[in-house]
């Protein structure tokens, strides 16, 4: 059956690849990465004295933007450190797609990022991610995701992060992350609830693929649209993984062509092979068909 996640709208973000700022043989080979999006990252992948070499890492990267139409977002430090007011500076100087905040506790660090955007003329283009990785922001999960619409729409995406959720709960790794399920879940349920996108946690396995791909499945099973990801060896997992699938397309289609036909135009629910099928059920169908062409459509070769 088509899922609830197939419903969000958003463009794919199925593989959202991060990495290190200050490290420009990383930065160099995203041209030839099929991420979906990619996070140039400022934050904990950086040491303390690589810091302002990870700015101009950015700068010459959107000063030469060869993406195309690939999201790139900037993760910047929490507004406690000291590098947060450079961060932001270099956030209204090159303008990415989103500015990625670390470590959120409250609906308040999303509207003060929200303020300081408008109050700088950002365009609304300039969209606001969050991490989801302090047990504040699992506890405020509703009142951080409902702030995307009091700042205006700005809030675009929740992005889980278990390495500091894990360190800061105690709760021991385990590849079912069978006592992380609820705080993911909290996750998920709050952005769908304002319409967000909702991204899983990173796996730190790069080398050995197999508990990467079982947490892409968990991930899409729970309604997450894509994955964080540490390394290019994990993309086209995520890609495949966070994909529908041909079962689900030709279902979908199946679906489709059932509620067109003569008599069925207004009906609310039918009988497909002995299944009961609702009109949601067509909306979510038309909308998996639509997330699939919008993927085909970024696809060069997968
Ligand atoms: C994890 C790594 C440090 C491993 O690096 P390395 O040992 O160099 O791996 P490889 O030798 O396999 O690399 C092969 C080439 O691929 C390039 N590479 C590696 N990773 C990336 C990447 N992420 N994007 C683009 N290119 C990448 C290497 O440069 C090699 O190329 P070359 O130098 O030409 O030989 C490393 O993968 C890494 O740094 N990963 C990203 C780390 C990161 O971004 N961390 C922050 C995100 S995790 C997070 O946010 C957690 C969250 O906050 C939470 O709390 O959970
Ligand atoms: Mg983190």
């Amino acid at each position: 059956m088509v899922t609830f996640s197939d419903m969000h709208p958003a463009r794919p973000r199925r593989s959202v690849l991060c990495l290190p700022a200050s490290n420009p043989r990383a930065i160099a080979k995203l041209t030839s990465l099929e991420a979906d999006a990619v996070i140039l990252d400022l934050e904990d992948a950086v040491a303390e004295d690589m810091k302002e070499e990870g700015r101009r890492n950015i700068r010459d990267y959107f000063s030469n933007r060869q993406d195309g139409d690939r999201e790139v977002i900037v993760r910047i430090n929490d507004a406690a450190s000291p590098h947060y007011r450079a961060d932001c500076e270099l956030i209204l100087e090159v303008r990415p797609d989103a500015v990625l905040l670390p470590k959120v506790r409250a609906r308040d660090d999303i509207l003060d990022m929200a303020s300081y955007l408008a109050e700088n003329d950002a365009p609304e283009t300039l969209r606001i991610w969050a991490m989801m990785e302090t047990p504040l922001a699992i506890l405020n999960a509703g009142s951080i995701a409902e702030a995307g619409r009091t700042s205006g729409g700005r809030l675009d995406c929740l992005v889980v992060g278990l390495n500091d959720l894990r360190k800061d709960t105690g709760v021991l790794p385990d590849p079912a992350r069978t006592y992380l399920i609820p705080y993911l879940m909290q996750v998920v349920l709050a952005g769908r609830a304002f319409g967000l996108t909702v991204i899983d946690s990173v796996s730190n396995e790069f080398r050995d693929l197999g508990p990467f791909e079982a947490e892409c499945l968990q991930g899409r099973a729970m309604g997450f649209d894509g994955k964080m990801l540490i390394h290019p060896a994990q993309i086209a997992g995520a890609n495949q993984h966070f994909r529908p699938s041909d079962r689900e397309i030709a279902e979908a289609e199946l679906i489709v062509a059932a509620f067109s036909q003569p008599g069925n135009e207004k009906s609310n629910a039918i009988n497909i092979n002995g299944s009961m099928v609702e009109r949601l059920h067509f909306e979510q169908a038309l909308r998996l068909l639509a997330r699939v062409r919008q993927i085909n459509k970024g696809m060069k070769s997968e």
